[in-house]
């Protein structure tokens, strides 16, 4: 099916956006009036810069009020619509749209709406022009896609039908099976937004918080199953009015759209992107770091031991039974400061996940290997960390660690560490949800609800996304807007221990500096749960935070940041999903707390 998407969705100037439309792989697009009436472009020179960028125009829109109002004012609205239809010839686009009216002086009124909009389409007719009428979640008469078609089966013009809009429909609680009742022929315009569920008035809803499907809470391949069902032969469309979309960028969020689109048809059928790879485990986390000296002392304190150095690269492994570390050193270092560059994934199928990955758009990085190194998946995320599909231990394929040569002097092995428990990656603002869409169709990841988490200078939102056995665990936060000194870019590594008390005894008994959290947690701790007395004095001597949920225990505790990169140990008993977000307002005010001043 063709893809198409409404100029609302993306931010600049009409040039740029149909710019990013076209460069993302659109076929078309919708376009709004306010962006042809802002543009310096004569209608002739959009058509031709449209035709130029391979999009076709599938609709203009909107016209509003139109229908169900007294005759004077009728008469108005057409000529109106004619002076838009003359327009539209000169676009070359043959769909209008028309929106269920929200004016006061409109009636209640099913049979005039009918004869009126018929009137429209007998004019627009004459244009050669089609009239798609959309039911509006907060129409003043008409807001539902059901009310919206039987306006249009009354009229009975063939210039007329409806438009359906997955946000309208899914907002009002419609139940989406009834699209199959219309005609295929008749629906001329399928429009597609998800949204967060969210208890708010549907219009504040539909203009601020719409976004692209699979990043929000709709059923949105369980509609569309529908009109497709029904016989719906024309573009899949999105129309997103978003906030965050309007100021980001207009290419990645074009390409973060795209990917829904793929996505959605797969999960309907109309696509066969290479199956998802989902990966099994973490095989490693680098680090670029200008100074390898800060973060080799922590993790020496640790427990972790260098074990290997890549063969023709300042790169290090360092080790703590399956928990490993790369430690790089070399020109990205002195770009980005200390930062978590990439993630080597276990993947059981390397070469696949990166054919999926391409597939979905993902940027496929350039394979910057020596001859003689083992072959290396790897694409960007959109926050721009490095994902390698690895592999460790195994015959079919050759593991990275075949490119490191064992260091010489190796200290004795650590204990208590024993593989990574989660990555947390801070996004930049405005790519959150395309973050977690990303992890989840291009990883094949499954996404938790996000949290919101009190930050003592803004408000931190945090979605993991883990593969079924909880051995893969990517925590993905968008934070208050960065400085200029942090970057923006507050990274960690949470490493799983049995014992995290021992753990984090050996690590500062090392030299290591745990993050103290203040005696008020404590005293709040000892009234919500029981505790022995010498247990707690040992979670407020060593700055260890407690949490529970049903399924068990967690205990965890923060080393002081290098740069911003800092870890976390943790310990989970039973069955315990989350990462002790509870805690994660004290924990923030405890590192800002110990940030350098000035
Ligand atoms: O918010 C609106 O007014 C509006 C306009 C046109 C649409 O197609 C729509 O879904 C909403
Ligand atoms: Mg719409």
């Amino acid at each position: 099916m063709r893809t198409s998407i409404a100029t609302v969705s993306l931010s600049g100037s009409l040039t740029e956006k149909l710019t990013a439309a076209s460069r993302a792989g659109f076929d078309g697009v919708e376009i709004f009036e306010n962006d042809l009436l802002a543009s310096p472009l004569t209608p002739e020179e959009i058509r031709a810069r449209c035709a130029d960028l391979g999009l076709t125009i599938d609709l203009y829109q909107p016209m509003r009020d139109i229908e169900a109002v007294p005759s004077d004012e009728f008469d108005r609205n057409l000529r109106r619509a004619e002076h838009k239809f003359r327009l539209m010839r000169r676009l070359g686009a043959d769909t209008v749209l028309v929106c269920s009216s929200v004016s006061p002086l409109a009636v209640d009124d099913d049979a005039l709406a009918a004869r009126q909009l018929r009137r429209l389409a007998e004019l627009a007719q004459d244009f050669g022009i089609r009239v798609a009428y959309e039911a509006l979640a907060w129409g003043r008469h008409v807001s539902t896609y059901d009310h919206a078609w039987s306006i249009v089966e009354q009229a009975g013009h063939p210039a007329l039908g409806t438009c359906l809009d997955s946000f309208h429909i899914l907002a009002r609680g419609s139940d989406p099976k009834g699209i199959e009742d219309i005609p295929g022929e008749k629906i001329f315009f399928l429009q597609l937004a998800d949204a967060p569920l969210m208890a708010m008035d549907v219009l504040q809803w539909s203009r601020h918080y719409r976004c692209f499907p699979g990043q929000g809470g709709f059923d949105i391949a369980g509609l569309v199953g529908h009109v497709i069902r029904a016989g719906y032969q024309g573009p899949l469309s999105l129309e997103v009015f978003n906030d965050v979309f309007r100021q980001a960028e207009a290419g990645p969020t074009a390409v973060d759209a795209r990917r829904s689109l793929l996505v959605l048809q797969e999960a309907v059928g109309l696509a066969e992107p290479p199956a998802p790879v989902v990966p099994s485990g973490i095989a490693f986390a680098e680090l670029v770091t200008p100074d390898a000296e800060p973060v080799s002392a922590v993790l020496e304190a640790l427990g972790f031991t260098r074990t290997a150095r890549h063969r023709g690269k300042p790169v290090d492994l360092w080790q703590q039974g399956e928990a490993r570390v790369l430690l790089n050193t070399g020109p990205a270092a002195r770009r980005d400061g200390t930062s978590l560059a990439a993630i080597g994934l276990e993947s059981p199928d390397p070469a696949g996940a990166a054919r999926r990955a391409e597939a979905l758009l993902a940027p496929v990085l350039p394979r910057r290997r020596a001859p003689e190194d083992a072959p290396l998946d790897a694409v960007a995320a959109p926050d721009g960390t490095e994902l390698f599909f690895c592999v460790t231990e195994g015959d079919e394929h050759p593991s990275w660690t075949s490119d490191f040569e064992p260091a010489e002097r190796q200290s004795p092995p650590g204990e208590g560490v024993h593989h990574i428990d989660h990555l947390a990656l801070t996004q930049p603002w405005h790519q959150f949800d395309e973050a977690a869409l990303f992890h989840r169709s291009v990883l094949g990841l499954g996404a938790q609800e996000s949290v919101d988490v009190a930050d003592p200078y803004g408000l931190l939102r945090s979605r993991a996304v883990t593969n079924a056995d909880g051995s893969v665990r990517i925590a993905l936060g968008v934070g208050p807007a960065p400085t200029a000194d942090e970057g923006g870019r507050a990274q960690h590594i949470a490493l799983a221990t049995d014992d995290v008390v021992t753990a984090a005894r050996r690590f500062r008994a090392a030299g290591g500096r745990l993050l103290p959290m203040p005696p008020n947690y404590y005293d709040d701790l000892a009234a919500r749960y029981e505790f022995t007395d010498d247990e707690l004095a040992t979670y407020r001597e060593l700055g260890i935070l407690y949490d529970r949920d049903a399924g068990g225990e967690f205990r965890h505790c923060y080393t002081e940041t290098v740069d911003r990169v800092f870890f976390e140990l943790v310990q989970r008993d039973g069955d315990y999903r989350g990462y002790g977000a509870q805690n994660a307002p004290v924990r923030l005010a405890a590192q800002h707390a110990r940030r350098p001043v000035g």
